[in-house]
């Protein structure tokens, strides 16, 4: 199928990097996001990127008006009634995520795809609350999306061939490197990425170490581009501690407890980078 106009539903960290990407493609993009003041924080994110590009040289003035001109701001799921593909990039929870696809199912037209950039819930479940099951796929970026180059790709047990053709086709248009991943519980990335996450907020619980010194031993022992701690605070302790959950009740096994500590972070509203402070303080 052709796709040349998406919804992005989250116009936090990673909606508004999809949309860049997506827009830089070429698509038209309606960015969406429950208030206008969420939208137009994407939009101005989205903005600073492209002016960066600009003053590096990697992108002309115009080119930077013309893709941003190609994003139309949205806070009404209405506006999907046009669109061949949405990609839904709200909060890791499961109970909104299966809202939004429950009306997405009527409002989307009938052959649209309904993708979903979930760091770990299952597409299988997700798929089921919609008529649209075929359509309904894992398409989950990396964050900084337009920095990031790897897209898993997960079926869900309903996905048609064509559906997943479609999204890996779209997934090389918009400069990624698409890798097929099957539905299991925080896919590969997230399987493994999080539990060593963990194992590293688990070393500040227990005082192995400070979270500098953590992070220091990763990036020189390791050569991690971010030490686990910062990257945690990057991802947004939120959204951490939603993985653990899904790993440790999707798999059963308490090596995936989230640590007590992410939780009491989350409690506080320490959510890392996103609100100003998590293991480490963010300024502005
Ligand atoms: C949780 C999930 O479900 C899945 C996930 O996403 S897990 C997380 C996956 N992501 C990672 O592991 C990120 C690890 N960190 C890194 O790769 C690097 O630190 C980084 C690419 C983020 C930054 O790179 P760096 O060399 O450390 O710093 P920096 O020089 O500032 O940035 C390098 C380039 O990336 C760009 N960049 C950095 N952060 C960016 C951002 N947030 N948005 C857009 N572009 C960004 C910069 O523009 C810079 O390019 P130019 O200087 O040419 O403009
Ligand atoms: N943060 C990361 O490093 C990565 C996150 N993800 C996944 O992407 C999704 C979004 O994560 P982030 O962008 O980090 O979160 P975020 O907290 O930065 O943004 C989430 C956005 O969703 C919006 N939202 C909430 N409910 C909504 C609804 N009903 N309709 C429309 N918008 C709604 C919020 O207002 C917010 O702007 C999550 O599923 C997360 O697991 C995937 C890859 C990496």
């Amino acid at each position: 199928m052709h796709i040349n106009k998406i919804m992005v539903i989250g116009a936090g960290q990673m909606g508004s990097g999809i949309a860049q990407v997506a827009a830089q493609a070429g698509l038209e993009v309606v960015l969406n996001d429950i208030k206008d003041e969420f939208v137009r924080r994407g939009l101005n994110t989205i903005t600073k990127n492209l002016s960066r590009d600009v003053e590096k040289g990697r992108k002309t003035e115009e080119e930077k008006r013309a893709i941003l001109a190609r994003i139309q701001p949205s806070t009404d799921l209405a506006d999907a009634k046009d669109v061949q593909l949405v990609i839904e990039a709200a909060v890791e929870n499961m109970e909104i995520k299966c809202d939004i696809f429950r009306k997405l199912d009527s409002i989307a037209p009938a052959g649209a795809i309904l993708a979903t950039n979930t760091s770990s819930l299952p597409i299988t479940e997700i798929a089921a609350v919609t008529k649209r099951p075929e359509l309904v796929i894992g398409m989950h970026f990396m964050n900084p999306v337009p920095v990031m180059k790897l897209v898993e790709v997960i079926r869900g047990l309903a996905t048609s061939n064509e559906t997943y053709q479609t999204i890996e086709e779209l997934s090389k248009k918009m400069g990624k490197v698409p890798v097929e991943v099957n539905d299991f519980p925080g896919f590969v990335s997230n399987r493994i990425l999080l539990p060593m996450i963990n194992e590293a907020i688990y070393c500040v619980y227990e005082g192995v170490a400070t979270p500098e010194a953590i992070d220091e031993v990763m990036k020189l022992g390791m050569n991690h581009p971010m030490g686990p701690l910062t990257l945690a605070d990057f991802i947004g302790l939120d959204t951490c501690l939603a993985i653990m959950e899904v790993l440790h009740e999707g798999l059963g096994d308490s090596k995936y407890r989230p640590c007590p500590l992410l939780r009491k972070y989350v409690k506080a509203g320490w959510l890392g980078k996103k609100s100003g402070r998590g293991f480490y303080v963010y300024e502005g």
